[in-house]
């Protein structure tokens, strides 16, 4: 097996020069913020927009002295929009005053379209699109991008090196394959979370004490993502099968997984499910 070693994103930020605005330091937002200081970006190069940061992320902005909710913030040369998408309507005009000629806006804000962040900032304000997920809050998300046409190429490698800070970034030819970077990505670590949860219930249910249950299911998806990560020439269908003996107890099991009722067609739906949801959350 080829393993690589598990290594953190190589963004360096100590030379990033622009003024970042960050508006809501939420679980997106402070992952963000918390990559970008621990790859260098100077503290005071950040402006934070949030009423009510989680204590976590407050202690991160005291203990570094980062400008929140000034009265009158400087324009930003990339303002980041991570609210929710059902506040975002009411947020994002409040802070037009910090868009001038020279920022590319981005939002990480599930189902708002390019179209809409035209409509608040000006439709000839450069907007990158953008869907990260939670495994940024560890350097290892994967983020998929989407560019309007008045990005210019410094606008999108200052919006690159900040999201590369919390991990891999894909930069989208089409902005509608978005809601099914969404659904893939974005909502993912949901649906691994879920099969940690499913298959400790399942071990309980067959007879193991709940609690050891719980302790190989979380144990085993960690070490096989683990496994995965560091294997990045072996395709996932390979790692299957090396697990899969002819005729053994994970082919026994792989039957009903791949089976009509199986995991492979709940996939499909729940990404439909997901993928639409993205595109009604654009309203
Ligand atoms: N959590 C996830 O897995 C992912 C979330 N997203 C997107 O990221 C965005 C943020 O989601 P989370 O970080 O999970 O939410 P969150 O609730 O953790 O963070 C939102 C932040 O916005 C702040 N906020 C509320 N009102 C505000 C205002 N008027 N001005 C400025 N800030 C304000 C809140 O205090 C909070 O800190 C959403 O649009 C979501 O679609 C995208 C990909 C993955
Ligand atoms: O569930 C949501 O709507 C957000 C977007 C992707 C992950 N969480």
């Amino acid at each position: 097996m080829s393993a690589a070693p598990a290594t953190p994103s190589t963004a360096n930020l100590a030379d990033f020069t622009g003024h970042v605005v960050l508006v809501g330091a939420g679980q997106m937002g402070g992952a963000l913020l918390r990559g970008w200081l621990f790859h260098g970006l100077a503290p005071s190069r950040v402006t934070i927009i949030d009423p009510r940061p989680p204590a976590n992320i407050q202690a991160v902005i005291d203990a570094h002295g980062i400008a929140l909710d000034p009265v009158s913030p400087a324009i930003a040369d990339v303002l980041i929009v991570a609210v929710k998408p059902q506040i975002a309507d009411e947020v994002m005009p409040l802070v037009r005053h910090v868009v001038g000629p020279q920022t590319v806006v981005v939002s990480v804000m599930a189902g708002k379209t390019i179209a809409r962040l035209e409509q608040v900032f000006g439709a000839t304000t450069a907007v990158v699109r953008t869907i990260p997920n939670t495994p940024a809050a560890v350097g290892r998300g994967i983020t998929g991008a989407a560019a309007n046409a008045h990005v210019n190429a410094a606008q999108r490698s200052a919006v690159e090196r900040l999201l590369a800070a919390v991990g891999r970034v894909e930069w989208l030819a089409r902005e509608d394959w978005i809601d099914i970077v969404t659904a893939v990505s974005g909502s993912g670590p949901a649906y691994v979370f879920f099969l940690a949860e499913t298959l400790a219930r399942a071990g309980a249910a067959a007879g193991l004490p709940s609690d050891l249950a719980a302790r190989l299911a979380r144990a085993t998806v960690e070490g096989a993502g683990e496994l995965m990560y560091r294997s990045p020439d072996i395709e996932p269908a390979t790692l299957r099968q090396n697990v899969t003996s002819p005729n053994g107890t994970t082919h026994a099991a792989l039957q009903v997984l791949m089976g009509q009722q199986g995991i492979d067609v709940a996939f499909m739906e729940a990404i439909a499910a997901a993928a639409k949801r993205s595109r009604e959350l654009a309203g």
